[in-house]
């Protein structure tokens, strides 16, 4: 998978145009009957408009020129009716239309949202988020059009051409010719147009992408934009980016642009040629005039579904790129999948071993080089060791995150790999160190962690972690809505209720990502009771910053260039005097007055 960041342009592969059509028509298919009736309207409207001209010669030929008012009255009665049920038939099909290309924009967006939440973290670490949304929102409304009024139409514009030719053809074939011997030059003319485009139209949408991606960085990082005072720095470079988007939208419309006043040409060289023509045959007596009559009407009509179909075609080019991008993340395979007979994960006892695991992450160096350890159900392991070393990696393999190139990940003696995915998460808690909340209520949120607890077991579950407190001094307790991220509360706050929602999970596994940020001592107490809680009766991995979580656990581990250099309890630990000695001297030590 191709890694790109927020300013560099994403890399899509051109699909061809007869595959993306065939995937788009797919969506129409559960709606086939509906469609069906739509184009039937439809046809029945383009036999009106064919009929109308038709009618026009018969009324002035022979009722008028016979002087029949009987008959001419007869056949405006006629087409007065005609013309009105025809009217009564494009409304019904502006609003079917309408209907099938929301539920088919519906699919589509909820087909790619769910795709997107299976993809692994690899796929996350290779694309900003904001060029995510872009193709959940942005692509997908530009589907609309095309599903809206193209595709129904197509059919009919077809069939009204194809017809319109034919009756032309049986009038007059001479003046049938020299009304679309323009054709060949703008058949021409549309192909060069399209190949262009078509790569002008994918530069645009993948500039507006990574505005996107940038706007949604900005802000999800506004904090630090505003304490480093960089926005004037990050306005610059968001104008340089709109410009770079604005300029390729202006290239990409500009060629667009061409279609009318191509087509207008073409019909206009062709209209001028029938007339010419007529004149001729008309001083000749070959035609009469009520056949000339009908045949400029039929010019204005043979032209209309040119227009129609071009405007089809030039949508088509248009928001072929989105559909090529939605297409893209649809056809991305997820890294992480259970395999074709992956057993359920029976309920964990928590041993958990590392065999010979060597990692590393897409396009990077080795960080796990042959790593082994076995860990006891119920132990409570620490991980320490430098920034970088590799203990998230640890962790990440544990839950099946990635995969590791060389080596098994056992649990309970059973390969990761081996094991329904879902089976296996569903046992285990992961808490990060950024603890996330959902700007819902703090009742909600906890109940993430088992989404059919009662209130009571939620309560409970804060209680015991020690979150009950400070909740119930929000100004709705439980019922209180937290912001984006949690954004409202404390870092304090925000883990206690984070290991409310673990708590409540009741997780076999349990991997906490400690935070490093420092809280008052008072909090503090209340987090580290918290933790005890959490990890009691559970294995448990610790990527321990707390001088008081590395002392307590059974076992330490410390890492180092990808490798588990040094393995026992604290004091064990400082008396080999290795890198853990160091870590504590210069790191820990001055945390002890937290602990
Ligand atoms: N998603 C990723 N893609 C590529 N490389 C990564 C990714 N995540 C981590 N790395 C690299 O792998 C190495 C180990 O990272 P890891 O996050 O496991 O370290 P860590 O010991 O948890 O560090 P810290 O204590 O700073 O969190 C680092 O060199 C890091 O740059």
């Amino acid at each position: 998978m191709a890694k790109n960041i927020v300013k560099q342009d994403e890399d899509i592969k051109k699909k061809s145009n007869f595959e993306i059509t065939i995937r788009l028509f797919k969506y129409m298919k559960p709606y086939k009957f509906k469609v069906f009736i739509v184009i039937l309207l439809m046809i029945f409207v383009m036999a009106c408009n064919i009929a109308n001209p038709y009618l026009l010669k018969t009324a002035i030929d022979k009722y008028i020129a016979g002087d029949d008012l009987k008959g001419l009255l007869k056949i405006g009665i006629f087409m007065v009716g005609i013309n009105l049920i025809a009217m009564f038939a494009s409304r019904i099909r502006i609003k079917s239309m309408a209907s099938i290309s929301n539920n088919i924009l519906l699919t589509i967006r909820h087909e790619l949202y769910s795709h997107i939440q299976k993809l692994s973290f690899q796929f996350f670490d290779s694309r900003p988020v904001g060029k995510i949304l872009a193709r959940v929102i942005g692509d997908i409304n530009s589907l609309q059009e095309l599903f809206t009024n193209s595709v129904t139409s197509f059919i009919p514009e077809l069939l009204t051409l194809i017809c319109v030719t034919i009756v032309m053809f049986s009038m007059n074939y001479k003046l049938a010719l020299s009304a679309i011997v323009i054709l060949p030059f703008l058949a021409l003319s549309m192909f060069f147009i399209e190949t262009v485009s078509r790569k002008r139209w994918q530069v645009f949408r993948t500039k507006r992408s990574s505005v996107n991606a940038f706007t949604h960085e900005e802000f999800s990082g506004i904090r630090v934009v505003q304490s480093f005072t960089f926005e004037e720095k990050k306005s610059k470079a968001f104008v340089e980016l709109v410009k770079e988007m604005m300029g390729a939208f202006m290239k990409a419309v500009k060629l667009g642009d061409l279609f009318w006043p191509l087509i207008e040409f073409s019909s206009g060289i062709g209209i001028v040629l029938v007339y010419w023509y007529s004149v001729k045959l008309i001083d000749k007596g070959n035609i009469t005039v009520g056949t000339l009559v009908a045949f400029t009407s039929y010019i204005g009509m043979f032209w209309r579904p040119i227009m129609n179909i071009s405007n089809f075609y030039n949508s088509l080019i248009t928001n072929f790129a989105a559909a090529e991008r939605v297409f893209e993340i649809l056809d991305t395979k997820p890294d992480i999948v259970s395999i074709h007979d992956a057993v359920k994960m029976p309920r964990i006892k928590g041993n958990v071993e590392f065999k010979n695991v060597t990692f590393s992450y897409e396009d990077g160096g080795v960080v796990l080089d042959d790593v082994s350890f076995k860990v006891n159900s119920g132990e409570t392991i620490a991980l320490v060791g430098p920034t970088g070393a590799g203990k998230t990696t640890i962790v990440n393999l544990i839950s099946r995150f990635y995969d590791a190139q060389r080596g098994e990940v056992l649990i309970d003696g059973k390969n990761v790999k081996d094991v329904d995915i879902e089976s296996l998460r569903s046992q285990m808690g992961i808490m990060l160190q950024d603890t996330f909340l959902f700007s819902t209520t703090i009742m909600e949120n906890i109940r993430y962690g088992k989404l059919d607890a009662s209130d009571e077991e939620v309560i409970a579950a804060a209680k015991a972690v020690g979150a009950h407190e400070f909740i119930m001094k929000l100004e709705n307790g439980y019922h209180t809505e937290v912001n984006e991220r949690g954004s409202r509360l404390s870092v304090g706050q925000r883990q206690l209720i984070s290991f409310a929602r673990a708590l409540l999970s009741n997780p076999r596994i349990l991997i906490l990502d400690e935070a490093t940020s420092n809280i008052d001592t008072f909090t503090e107490r209340i987090v580290q009771r918290g933790i005890k809680k959490l990890l009691y009766g559970r294995t448990s991995f610790v990527i321990a910053h707390r001088l008081s979580t590395i002392r307590d656990a059974d076992r330490i581990m410390v890492v180092d260039g990808g490798k588990i250099i040094e393995e026992g309890t604290h004091d064990e630990l400082l008396r080999c005097k290795g890198l853990y000695y160091d870590l504590y001297m210069t790191q820990y030590r001055f945390l002890s007055e937290g602990a």
